[in-house]
């Protein structure tokens, strides 16, 4: 697409411009904000399919609202690709997600039209309410509007906002409820077949459009179509609306790519006070057909052709670590009954698909609620069962509280598979698994292991099922270092004992995880330069192998540790505390992630800034 074909994109530069087009040139700017998104992601990639779903929905926000002083929440932020570029981030736009470029989520920092930041689901009630909390006790006018999805709806915090938006009567909170029936997968659960129910009753939706087309101009017109329709919807349903019930007024639903339909409903929105709700029909992938036949695919497809819809990937000499972990759990599905597989909305992300497809009846996408499937979890362990509970590491912050209670203190045997642990590259702050060694390290009677590769990964859950205690096992984002693994006989690893992967004089490696193979390599380095390192790979976080820790404090001066994650609280803290316990007078240099955000960028860039990819363990071994 040359850039000629952009004529509204070039002269828009903020919403106050936008603000002064017609109905007529809205519509053309919203077709070229799709294309040059979709054109843009097509060689930067992001999340394509969520934010082309919600293209009108931003620019009429911002035609509508007085944005920044009114505020806009985004829920989880993927979505906002429109919203980036509509406010004075076209150009920004190509470094998305990019080190030292912008943030593919908002961010505060970032945009004064960003009211508040995201990456993590169902934050935007309460966030939004809070604002607008301030505003009311501040007398301030100010609309506050926050956007979630039907996938991020289903978070019991968003509950928790709505049940305190709710009493609070003349609050000014418009929830926009931007419904496509999917999270990233197929959305799941009790609350996708309500609004599915509400959104496809023919005859409401028919009677409702009726008499929306006739009195919806106005805000007091349009609360008594919302009184009327409701009323009629209860009745042809059977049933009171949920969102009416918590006190919210519930508009809609209207349709999310109609532009008109969605700026004079949000211009009469504006002026009804109190806690209200619009529901919002969205297509996902909306106007590229690839994207709107496979949705869940299209979510964050990576690299593509925007012609063709082919995709474009490097080669893979690996396989990726969720796929050791999906496979190996179907395999042991199939020897043990216990055996289950629970995810909060992330069966493709962490390949629990692969147990879903063939064994629907023992996998459970309980919806974006890791708290929940944390302690549903339990609760199937406390009747007998085996569960697997996979979370990406940095969504388990959620879920710290019922780790702790629920599993840890009673002793049940979770299977907890913490996905994406480390740096995570594009998606950036919000979302590197950096926290959970330090945080599950301190938790009693937690084992936590950290494969090196493939095979160790697939030994430590085959170990798992078969310890009778709370288990977690945390591994990376990408691809393995191609060992074999499919087919290789399982092995019961030792728990709490590390090995010995290689001798030397000198100095001492130790490391824990997939970090191991680059302290590998660095170590075969330095022996060429005649330093001797012994490596010594720990493989648990938790319980310490401190037999392996007093062979290397009896023979070293200098010990190197390297994880990949944060360093206060981490293994090599724990190590240099062993050793002064011990009295072992070794000099401990721990590499890892400093006290500090680490932001966007590729993995690889973000190793070396954090001071631990394959160089910088090599000057710290070969450093005098
Ligand atoms: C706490 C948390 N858990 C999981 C995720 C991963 N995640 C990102 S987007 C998404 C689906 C969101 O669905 P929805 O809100 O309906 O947005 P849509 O993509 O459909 O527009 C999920 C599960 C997350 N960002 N935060
Ligand atoms: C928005 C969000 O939280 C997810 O889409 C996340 O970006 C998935 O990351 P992966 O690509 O690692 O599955
Ligand atoms: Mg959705």
């Amino acid at each position: 697409m040359s850039s000629e074909e952009y004529k509204l994109l070039d002269t828009i530069a903020s919403p106050r411009e936008l603000k002064k087009l017609s109905a007529e040139e809205l519509r053309l700017y919203c077709d070229e904000l799709r294309r040059y998104i979709i054109d843009e992601c097509s060689v930067n990639p992001g999340h394509l399919a969520s934010s082309l779903g919600a293209v009108e929905l931003a620019a009429a926000l911002h035609y509508v609202f007085e944005t920044p002083e009114d505020k806009i929440v985004w829920d989880v932020g993927h979505q906002t690709y429109a919203h980036k570029i509509i406010t004075g981030r076209r150009e920004a736009f190509r470094t998305k997600r990019r080190l030292d470029g912008i943030s593919g989520f908002p961010r505060m920092s970032e945009s004064e039209y960003d009211a508040f930041g995201g990456g993590h689901a169902s934050v935007s009630i309460s966030a939004a309410f809070g604002m607008a909390k301030a505003a009311e006790l501040r007398s301030e006018k100010r609309q506050v509007v926050a956007v979630i999805g039907d996938g991020s709806m289903t978070g019991g915090l968003a509950f928790e906002g709505l049940n305190n938006a709710g009493a609070s009567k003349r609050t000014n909170l418009l929830v926009i409820l931007n419904d496509n029936n999917m999270a990233i997968d197929q959305a799941t659960g009790a609350l996708k077949n309500y609004l599915l129910k509400i959104s496809t009753s023919v005859h409401y939706n028919r009677f409702k459009q009726r008499l929306w087309g006739v009195l919806s101009h106005t805000p007091w017109l349009l609360r008594l179509c919302q009184k009327a329709g409701n009323a009629v919807k209860q009745g042809l349903l059977n049933k009171s609306n949920l969102f009416e019930s918590l006190n919210f007024r519930y508009f809609g639903p209207v349709d999310g790519h109609n532009l008109k339909e969605l700026v004079r409903t949000l211009r009469a929105l504006r002026d009804i006070e109190g806690p209200k709700l619009l529901h919002v029909m969205t297509v996902k992938g909306k106007g590229y057909l690839p994207a709107e036949h496979n949705q869940s695919v299209w979510h964050a497809p990576g690299c593509f052709n925007p012609d063709t819809g082919e995709r474009i990937s490097a080669p893979a000499d690996a396989a990726r670590y969720q796929d050791v972990f999906g496979e190996t759990l179907l395999e042991l599905a199939r020897r043990d009954a216990r055996v289950v597989g629970v995810t909060p909305a992330m069966p493709t992300g962490c390949s629990m698909n692969i147990l879903l497809r063939e064994m629907p009846e023992r996998c459970f996408d309980v919806g974006i609620a890791e708290g929940h499937a944390v302690t549903f979890s339990a609760g199937l362990a406390a009747a007998g069962m085996v569960p697997f509970c996979n979370i990406y590491s940095t969504f388990m912050q959620r879920a710290y509280d019922n780790v702790i209670h629920d599993v840890a203190i009673q002793g049940l045997p979770v299977v907890m598979c913490l996905d994406r642990g480390g740096l995570v590259g594009e998606d950036g702050v919000t979302h590197h698994g950096v926290f959970d060694m330090a945080a599950f390290g301190a938790v009693p009677g937690l084992t936590v292991g950290a494969p090196m590769n493939e095979p160790e990964l697939r030994n430590m859950m085959y170990t798992a099922l078969q310890a009778g205690a709370p288990f977690m096992i945390r591994y990376p984002r990408g691809c393995g270092e191609g060992l074999p693994w499919r087919g290789v006989p399982f092995e019961a690893l030792p728990v709490g004992r590390g090995r010995r992967l290689r001798d030397g004089r000198d100095v001492a490696l130790v490391t824990v995880g997939t970090v191991g193979n680059a302290a590998a390599r660095a170590a075969e380095r330095a022996a060429v330069q005649g330093i001797g390192a012994a490596h010594y790979d720990l493989r648990w976080v938790k319980p310490l192998d401190e037999a392996l820790l007093d062979e290397v404090g009896r023979k070293f001066r200098r010990v190197i540790t390297v994880e990949d994650g944060c360093l206060r609280g981490g293994v090599g803290e724990a190590v240099a505390a062993y050793f002064n316990a011990r009295g072992y007078g070794a000099h401990v240099t721990s590499l890892g992630i400093g006290d500090a955000w680490v932001e966007h960028g590729t993995p690889a860039q973000l190793y070396t800034l954090c001071g631990y990819d394959e160089e910088a363990i090599f000057r710290a071994l070969t450093q005098a």
